[in-house]
């Protein structure tokens, strides 16, 4: 693929992984720090500019840092999301930035255009040490 869009970004959440037998199990918080990767094979226009010059717009990869009154993360208890539940791992966490992220994508994109070749690859990590990737 000829380009690979990379953004990073920060939020910070606080979570407990339910079950978990040890600190993790109970209430605490991360400043997490997202990778966006997005690769295409070729460039589309976006929301903001109507000639085909883009990857995505930086912004639509951006989404999560937001606030949570404005459809982020920032400042969330990440187990109130109804898809993460109870499962807050940094696996779970990452595989619904993935989600998300390409929903909002593909939602940019003009009419009869199925964003089949964008290939999207999130790293999350919790601390600075341990960090976790997704993509398919
Ligand atoms: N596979 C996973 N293991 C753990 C996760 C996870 O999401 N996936 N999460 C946690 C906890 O949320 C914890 O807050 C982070 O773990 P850890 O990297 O161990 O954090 P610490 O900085 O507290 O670790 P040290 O022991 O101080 O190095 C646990 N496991
Ligand atoms: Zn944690």
């Amino acid at each position: 693929m000829p380009w690979t869009l990379r953004t990073e970004f920060t939020f910070d959440s606080a979570h407990v992984i339910v079950g978990y037998d040890g600190p993790c199990g109970r209430l605490h918080g991360h400043t997490y720090k997202v990778r966006m990767e997005l690769s295409t094979d070729r460039l589309r226009p976006s929301e903001h500019v109507k000639r085909s010059i883009m990857v995505a717009d930086f912004k639509t990869l951006k989404w999560a840092k937001k606030d949570a009154l404005q459809g982020g993360l920032d400042h969330t208890y990440l187990n109130d999301l109804a898809e993460l539940g109870d499962d807050t791992t940094a696996e779970v966490l990452a595989a619904y930035l993935h989600r998300h992220t390409l929903q909002r994508v593909r939602a940019d994109l003009p009419p009869g255009d199925d964003g089949a070749d964008l290939k999207l690859r999130v790293t999350l990590w919790e601390t600075a040490d341990s960090s976790c990737e997704y993509w398919e």
